[in-house]
């Protein structure tokens, strides 16, 4: 078992997977299991949600890549992402599904509902 409290090497590819475990093993050595039903995960998962839009709350429109954030902002933004990611990430587990095979089909059915049209004469949003 890795050390829980080590942050991770930052070139290490990440899995669904991985994170169920170790989300699995987090709650399960705080007796937490028993409060981690779908909904509470779900309640919790919509709290973090709002967490996450008020660090975009009154700021008007944002440029992509964040160019004048503080590193601060920035790493409270990737603290709640990752609050929201875990929370689906235990919710899936809960609800006994397969969190990245079912995105990956999911994302197969998108590209089935919506072809690929020529940009010039046709678009998605017009
Ligand atoms: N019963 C719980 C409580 C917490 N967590 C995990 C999932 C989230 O990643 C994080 C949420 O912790 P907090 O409730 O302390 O929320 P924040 O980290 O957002 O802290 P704060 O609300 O003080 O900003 O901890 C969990 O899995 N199960």
């Amino acid at each position: 078992m890795e050390n829980s409290y080590e942050i991770p090497n930052k070139s290490k590819d990440v899995s669904l997977k991985e994170l169920r475990d170790r989300l699995a093993e987090f709650a399960e050595l705080r007796g937490w299991e028993k409060y981690h039903s779908p909904r509470n995960l779900l309640l919790a998962l919509v709290g973090e949600v709002g967490e996450l839009s008020e660090i975009f709350q009154w700021k008007g429109e944002v440029a992509k890549g964040l160019p004048n954030w503080t590193a601060d902002d920035k790493e409270h933004l990737e603290e709640e992402l990752s609050d929201v990611l875990l929370y689906l990430v235990q919710l899936a587990d809960v609800c006994g599904l397969d969190l990245g095979q079912a995105a990956l089909t999911k994302i197969i059915k998108n590209a089935r509902k919506y072809p690929i049209v020529n940009q010039k004469t046709k678009s998605t949003y017009n």
